[in-house]
């Protein structure tokens, strides 16, 4: 870029810019004996910005009218004093462009300016009045002036309130123009300005430009502080909602939640009461099983933009115990997801034509399908990975539902309403989503225990897994809430971490007998266990490498965060 061009004035090496372009042979022609020019005009500012010059069509022509009247006067004062330097800076370059076309009589030009007739030679479009000090000074002086007075004033490009004049003038001067200069204003005649002298001109030119640019950053600070305002009501909102949430005993506003809570042994379940039913659905690690029976996972999910998130939760799915871990992605993200790990199968299909045929040759071997992390809102994308859960559904496997996926339901509900080996792993935002989506109506979070059970009980209850400072999950009847210690450091992917575990915590749970879980359902005893698994390994690998704690991280330290948890 080589200046920036939004003031009012040209510089000369941007007036030169623009003659190099108008005096070219084809733009001269496609002016001459053309009325309507501005497409011409169109392309000089184009070509104008491609050299880093922003000026407009119009900015342009009136520019090249200016220069025309400036050398036309010029000529004149030559043939009587020879003076044209002092009146045309760009006499040369005029010269050189306009001395092979046509000849004009030079006091026809001239007067032309007086009459405002601007198509004289044809090569103008509509006239304009003279409506600005600058502007009267430039067409009726030239503008060595300027050389001068190097003044450069920067107009925002959006509306700007500009007061005109002094305070008792008529309210009509306050219209905003988005040239940032006042628009609306009665044409003023020429004479008004011509009559003042330059240096006056000049003062009124740059009065109205500080006021122009006060009431700029007076509207900008008020833009500003309202823009503080609604942030931090939205801020202290959001806090709200993330507030540990009230116990259903002491909220007296919903006693049947309370009474749906409070079947699971009168409490809501914790850590203590549910850790053993995890340790009793995993499979013992025996010589006289063969590859595959521990679980066949896949993942649904990476695209071009996020091929971290599939990776997190397929690898996590193997450490976790998983004997083979596929995913499902594009064809762009196979080879980079490839790429960070030879322990996955990767499948570079869902975007192909015929991606629910690809995955459905692998779907009867799996065991359980992770459907959203990493992929993306597209919605070839999303159709797909709609079909892809309708056949899973219809083999009657754990279908786990996080990040794009969960987007995908609140767009279309019934797609997993009623499934009961759906469950669905939303962080707060994606759970309001969802909310809003299911009941049309906000959420309120001063008790999210029971709009978690609220929204399981709508989806058919179906498992729901509201991620945060406590896991809240609950199938509408049974709420749990996870709280095992983890730490405050939040980075991205373990969320993905959680799903690919769950992934093979619900294949497990879902083989496991009822007197396992010792009737809890399966999902609810998979999902605690994942949100147990992740939080500790989170606190792990916080332990060792405090803030710069990565989702990688955390995955070295899934082999002994479960043994700690569940192999102790
Ligand atoms: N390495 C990778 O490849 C990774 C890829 N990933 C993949 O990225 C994709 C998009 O996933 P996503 O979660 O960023 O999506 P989206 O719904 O736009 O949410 C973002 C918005 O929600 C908000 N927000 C979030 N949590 C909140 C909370 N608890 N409480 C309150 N607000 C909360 C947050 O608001 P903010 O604070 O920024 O204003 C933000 O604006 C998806 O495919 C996923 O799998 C990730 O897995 C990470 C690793
Ligand atoms: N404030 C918190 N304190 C402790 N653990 C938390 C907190 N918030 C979330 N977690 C844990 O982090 C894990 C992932 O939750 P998170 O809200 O980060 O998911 P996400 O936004 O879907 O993640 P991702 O970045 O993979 O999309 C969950 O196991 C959850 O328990």
């Amino acid at each position: 870029m080589l200046a920036n061009t939004r003031g009012f004035l040209w510089s000369d090496v941007e007036t030169r810019a623009l003659l190099d372009i108008w005096g070219e042979q084809d733009v001269q022609t496609a002016l001459d004996g053309n009325f309507r020019n501005s497409h011409v005009y169109r392309d000089v500012a184009c070509r104008l910005g491609e050299m880093g010059f922003e000026r407009t069509p119009e900015q342009c022509r009136i520019r090249v009218k200016s220069l025309k009247r400036q050398y036309y006067q010029a000529k004149e004062g030559t043939k009587k004093n020879g003076q044209y330097h002092k009146i045309c800076k760009f006499y040369d370059e005029m010269e050189r462009i306009l001395s092979n076309r046509p000849h004009i009589d030079p006091q026809d030009m001239i007067d032309s300016a007086a009459i405002g007739d601007e198509t004289m030679d044809g090569t103008e479009e509509e006239g304009e009045g003279i409506d600005h000090p600058l502007e009267a000074h430039m067409e009726s002086t030239g503008e060595c002036s300027y050389a001068e007075h190097p003044v450069k004033l920067e107009y925002p490009s959006f509306p700007i309130p500009v007061t005109v004049g002094n305070s008792t003038a008529p309210r009509q001067n306050n219209i905003q123009s988005t040239s940032g200069l006042p628009a609306g204003r009665p044409k003023r005649s020429k004479k008004r300005y011509t009559n003042l002298s330059l240096d006056k001109l000049m003062e009124r030119f740059l009065e109205q430009s500080m006021e122009a640019e006060e009431n700029f950053y007076k509207y900008e600070e008020q833009r500003l502080r309202l823009e503080e305002r609604r942030r931090e009501a939205e801020h202290s909102r959001e806090l709200h909602m993330l507030q540990p949430n009230h116990s259903l005993a002491s909220n007296p506003l919903h006693p049947l939640v309370i009474e749906r809570s409070f079947s699971l042994g009168g409490t809501v379940q914790r850590s203590m009461d549910i850790l053993p039913l995890v340790r009793n659905i995993i499979p013992p690690l025996t010589s006289k099983k063969h590859k595959g029976q521990d679980g066949r996972i896949g993942i649904i999910g990476g695209c071009q933009e996020y091929t971290g998130a599939p990776y997190f939760a397929a690898i996590t799915a193997l450490k976790v115990g998983a004997d083979l871990s596929h995913v499902f992605c594009t064809k762009d993200a196979a080879t980079v997801i490839k790429s960070y790990s030879p322990e996955l199968i990767v499948h570079p299909v869902l975007d192909s034509p015929n991606a629910l045929e690809e995955v459905d040759k692998w779907l009867p071997r799996l065991h359980s399908v992770v459907v959203g992390p990493g992929l993306g809102r597209d919605d070839k994308l999303l159709k797909n990975a709609k079909d892809i859960i309708e056949k899973s559904k219809t083999r009657d496997i754990p279908i786990i539902i996080d990040a794009d996926g969960l987007w995908l339901i609140a767009q279309q509900p019934s797609i997993i309403q009623g499934y009961q080996k759906g469950i669905l792993t939303p962080n707060f935002m994606e759970f309001s989503r969802l909310y809003e989506a299911v009941h049309h109506e906000p959420l309120d979070s001063r008790d999210n225990q029971r709009s978690v059970a609220q929204l399981s009980s709508a989806l058919g209850n179906l498992t729901v897994v509201l991620k945060g400072e406590e896991d809240i999950i609950t199938d509408g009847n049974k709420v749990m809430v996870c709280s095992q210690e983890g730490s405050g450091r939040r980075c991205g992917g373990q969320g993905d971490l959680l799903s690919g575990s769950l992934g093979v915590l619900a294949h497990w749970a879902f083989m496991s007998s009822a007197d396992s879980t010792k009737g809890v359902s399966p999902s609810l005893v998979a999902a605690f266990g994942a949100c147990a698994l992740t939080r500790q390994c989170n606190r792990q690998a916080f332990h060792k490498h405090g803030r710069a704690t990565t989702t990688s991280d955390m995955i070295q330290e899934i082999s002994s965060a479960f043994k700690t948890l569940y192999e102790s």
